[in-house]
């Protein structure tokens, strides 16, 4: 049964399982290496500084090749913001199936998105992408939004299952616990690269768990 806060982080993903026509297997899996390749060149140097040349030549594929799959560097951008959006379901499901209880499904859920900051190169080229959205002209998905509706409906549960101290309002703490995130691995980026973001949001997850925790 799908966790209830399932719905949340409805966005397009590619299809890559095996289907009927290897044909189309092997478009989906180019498309997701040219993915990757633009997600490690964003993550770096950010929007303005990637050419699609520069993608082409990392996966060894013409610049036509590259644009048979995503047919401007805006389209590829808006497709990295939304694979880095597809992966919280996957980890919603993987805490959801290890039977936590609401509360600590959100301290699970959170710190193992601290660690795809800091081991994903698409997690990091979607954040990167979403600061630089004002010079980005093409439609990414709103920022923030998804985190904190997904955070208030486990805090609703977990208020529901006496879980929360006396008085907690659940969409304030939800939304508290999306700045401190995103402020602690915003920090973690730019002084560190994000090499010690796990250990900065253990840091914030303790103090403000505490305060939230009955
Ligand atoms: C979980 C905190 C919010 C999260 O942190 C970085 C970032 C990138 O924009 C986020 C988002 O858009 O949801």
């Amino acid at each position: 049964k799908p966790h209830p806060a399932a719905p949340v982080f409805a966005t397009k993903r590619i299809v890559t399982r095996r289907g009927p026509d290897p044909k189309q297997d092997r478009a989906a899996r180019t498309k997701l290496l040219v993915l990757a390749a633009a997600a490690e060149l964003f993550a770096r140097q950010g929007f303005r500084q990637t050419s699609i040349q520069a993608v082409a030549d990392r996966v060894r594929m013409t610049k036509g090749a590259v644009y048979f799959h995503y047919p401007t560097k805006e389209a590829l951008a808006v497709a990295v913001v939304e694979e880095h959006y597809a992966r919280w379901p996957h980890l919603l499901e993987e805490v959801s199936a290890e039977g936590f209880g609401p509360l600590d499904t959100v301290v699970q859920l959170l710190a193992r998105a601290a660690c795809a900051f800091r081991d994903d190169s698409i997690v990091q080229a979607g954040a990167r992408l979403q600061i630089e959205r004002p010079q980005i002209d093409a439609e990414l998905p709103t920022p923030y939004v998804d985190w904190t509706e997904l955070l208030t409906s486990l805090l609703l549960a977990a208020r529901e299952a006496g879980e929360l101290r006396q008085g907690v309002v659940p969409g304030a703490a939800a939304r508290s616990l999306v700045a401190a995130f995103f402020g602690a691995q915003h920090i973690s980026d730019v002084l560190h690269d994000r090499t010690d973001v796990v250990e900065r949001w253990a840091e914030v997850s303790e103090l403000l768990f505490h305060s939230i925790r009955a």
